[in-house]
């Protein structure tokens, strides 16, 4: 049987590589770099099957030079990096990783909330230093008990951030588009956007970027925040005017931001990296061994679904499917 034509964007995990490798010819783009355009043109003149990633533009340009792609997978569950309209009026299918992310993501997102009230990376810096000699001088860090986390994008990783910080003893307030049929059992309260910004500690964002999304973090936004939160981005950079809020942490319009993600990413000259209310961590908040794994056995199905003619376990576009 002749194999499947397919361009991969790594990386891709042994496990389902090598599933993939029994019934694909690979070509594999495993350095950690995009792919130049003008290459990525030419890999995919003739693939009928792709495994994109977050930092490569899908368009419709990109998509009118693939004749022959009928699925494009992607390891990641955001997927703002492809213009799925495009790919829907081209009957391709789309991919992603939902569900299987979600624990590690909000053990990550929760993890950075109580890293950066306790100051523990900064506590292991002081130690690391050699600065503790004597009695500890560092800043006193603020309690997560009885303080209220209001999570803008209460999704599937929104969900499990709050049971984290009930078990911490917070309140949680969020705000969507829509209200959600569950709230009873998630015991957490609708909030209109400016109220939750009024009423949080903590402030977490989980939303996907789109284009009501982009820049919803901007100077007002800030303003309108407590001058005591603490504002935590683990969703996309963009949906955080990153300069509004550089200025907000100096002014101490707010008192700390804890990102997982920003913009632009990758992120290693911008000033706000040396401001000392400010923790970073670049983009893992999937990154455990076993989510990975799950990640890579969930592309790799998506993929071989749609080379197949069948419908994706997990597609964006479903009207698309077979
Ligand atoms: N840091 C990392 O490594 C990771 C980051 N992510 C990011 O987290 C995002 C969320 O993932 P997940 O929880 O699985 O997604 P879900 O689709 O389950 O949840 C997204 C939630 O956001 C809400 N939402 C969407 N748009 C808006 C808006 N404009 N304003 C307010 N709320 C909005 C939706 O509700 P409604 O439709 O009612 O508005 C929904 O409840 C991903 O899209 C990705 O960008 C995900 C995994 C890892
Ligand atoms: O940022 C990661 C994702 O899965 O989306």
């Amino acid at each position: 049987m002749e194999k499947y034509k397919v361009a991969i964007m790594g990386p891709l995990y042994p496990d389902a590589r090598a599933r993939l490798e029994e019934v694909c010819e690979i070509k594999l783009w495993d350095k950690s770099d995009p792919i130049p355009r003008d290459e990525l043109v030419e890999w995919l003149a003739d693939a009928e099957g792709f495994i994109s990633r977050g930092d490569i533009k899908v368009d419709k340009d990109l998509l009118s030079q693939a004749p022959q792609l009928r699925v494009i997978a992607q390891s990641s569950v955001g997927y703002d990096n492809i213009d799925i309209s495009a790919c829907t009026e081209q009957a391709i299918p789309v991919g992603n990783t939902p569900v299987v992310l979600v624990e590690a993501t909000a053990d990550l997102t929760f993890g950075l909330v109580l890293s950066s009230a306790r100051r523990i990376h900064e506590g292991w810096n002081y130690v690391q230093e050699g600065h503790w000699t004597s009695r500890r001088n560092i800043p006193l860090g603020v309690d997560l008990f009885g303080k209220t986390l209001g999570i803008v994008g209460m999704g599937n990783i929104g969900v499990a951030v709050a049971r984290r910080a009930q078990a911490s003893g917070m309140q949680v307030i969020y705000h969507n588009r829509s209200i959600r049929t569950d709230q009873e059992q998630l015991a957490a309260t609708f909030v209109n956007f400016d109220q939750l910004l009024e009423e949080s500690d903590f402030i977490v964002v989980l939303v996907p970027l789109s284009a009501e999304s982009r820049h919803l973090f901007g100077k007002d936004q800030f303003k309108h925040m407590k001058s005591s939160a603490y504002f935590i981005n683990a969703s996309r950079g963009p949906v955080v005017d990153t300069e509004a809020l550089y200025e907000a942490l100096v002014n101490q319009d707010i008192a700390y931001a804890a990102l997982d993600v920003v913009n632009p990413e990758p992120f290693s000259d911008h000033p706000l990296i040396h401001l000392p209310n400010v923790l970073i961590t670049p983009h893992i908040g999937s990154a455990t061994l076993e989510t990975r794994t799950q990640m890579g056995e969930l592309t790799a199905d998506n993929l071989l679904a749609g080379l197949a003619k069948q419908t994706l376990p997990k597609c964006v576009n479903d009207e698309v499917n077979y």
